[in-house]
């Protein structure tokens, strides 16, 4: 690797153009590949408006789907949505050198492996975000509160990769936690994501205290996150018995919370309904686990969103 890392993002939204800035900041050679964004970013920069203090900045270069990199990065982050029709794998293929190593930062279960069965060779980082963050405009981006990672190879281990990537968002001033087992770490946070993110959508974008303290919204959601314990048990991730107990104060303690979900469906955009949730139900499918409820809601949003 070189002296200064290179570090292309690939969906440079909001997760993108944020962990972008702190590597940035961290003194990394950063560059992005843009779509709808790519006129306004290349001419401006990312205004990015966040409580630790002004994180604007501009890329070192600004690609878009067709063009070819001047040389291939070290770190690839890749930060689109987990969404059908998006040929992830394919999205990255040009970019990709024998020594990148691919970083994910998105939301979902078992949203790796098509991407270590197309890149053996690479090193691949998978990274958990929680962070209050959204585009707001092109190019403009509101972060609003948290930032914490949790990393570790999938589908376990932490390597020198890893090691590096840790002390720059380190440096950059975020908490990072390091995991050998992130799949675990997956899973545990899907117990969350599983449970609040696909109920918004039903609740036509609801926040996290508009379901919690509606009549029975409660302990649906409490039934929600024991199913998804229950897979994930079934999976060899046993998870806490009291996660359930902590998630629920721990939610409420947030304060009136709009989702990722939630905020896309309220902008008309695809929601990663596969990704979080039809993942897990599949997963109970091969263990012969019963999630009635995570199955009801699942078939409710497929029938309301077909092509989602
Ligand atoms: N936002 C949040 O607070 C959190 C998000 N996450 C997860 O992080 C991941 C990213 O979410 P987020 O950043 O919010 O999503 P955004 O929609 O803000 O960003 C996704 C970006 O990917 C771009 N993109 C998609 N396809 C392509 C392509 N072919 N070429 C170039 N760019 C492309 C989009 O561009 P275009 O505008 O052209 O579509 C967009 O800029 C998701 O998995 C989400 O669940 C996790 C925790 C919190
Ligand atoms: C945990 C949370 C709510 C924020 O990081 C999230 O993952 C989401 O908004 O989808």
């Amino acid at each position: 690797m070189t002296q200064t890392p290179s570090v292309l993002v690939v969906g440079a939204g909001a997760i993108g153009s944020f962990y972008g800035a702190l590597l940035k900041k961290a003194g990394c050679h950063v560059s992005v590949v843009l779509r709808s964004d790519y006129e306004v970013v290349s001419q401006s920069g990312f205004e990015i408006s966040s409580p630790m203090g002004n994180l604007s900045w501009q890329p070192d270069r600004v690609y878009r789907d067709g063009d070819r990199p001047d040389a291939a990065p070290d770190y690839l982050l890749l930060c689109v949505k987990v969404i059908p029709g998006v040929d992830r794998a394919a999205l990255v293929r040009p970019w990709m050198g024998k020594n990148t190593t691919l970083v994910l930062i998105e939301n979902g279960l078992d949203i790796e492996r098509e991407l270590a069965d197309t890149y053996p060779a690479n090193p691949l980082v998978s990274c958990l975000a929680f962070i209050a963050v959204s585009r707001t405009a092109p190019g403009q981006v509101s972060h609003q509160a948290y930032g914490q990672l949790v990393m570790g190879n999938f589908p376990k281990g932490f390597d020198s990769h890893c090691e590096r990537l840790t002390g720059l968002f380190r440096e950059a001033g975020i908490k990072v936690d390091q995991s050998q087992a992130i799949v675990g770490e997956r899973w545990r946070k899907c117990v969350w994501n599983a449970a609040f993110n696909p109920l918004s959508v039903l609740c036509n974008g609801a926040d996290t205290l508009t379901m919690l303290d509606a009549e029975g919204g409660e302990v649906l959601i409490r039934n929600l996150m024991r199913e998804v314990m229950a897979v994930a048990k079934a999976d060899g991730y046993p998870l806490p018995e009291d996660l359930v107990e902590k998630n629920i104060p721990g939610t409420r303690a947030m304060g009136a919370y709009k989702n990722s979900m939630a905020l896309d469906y309220l902008n008309d955009r695809p929601i990663e309904l596969d990704a979080i949730l039809g993942n897990v139900v599949a997963i109970a499918r091969q263990h012969q686990v019963a999630v009635p409820h995570l199955e009801t809601i699942l078939v409710a949003l497929r029938m309301r969103q077909p092509s989602s």
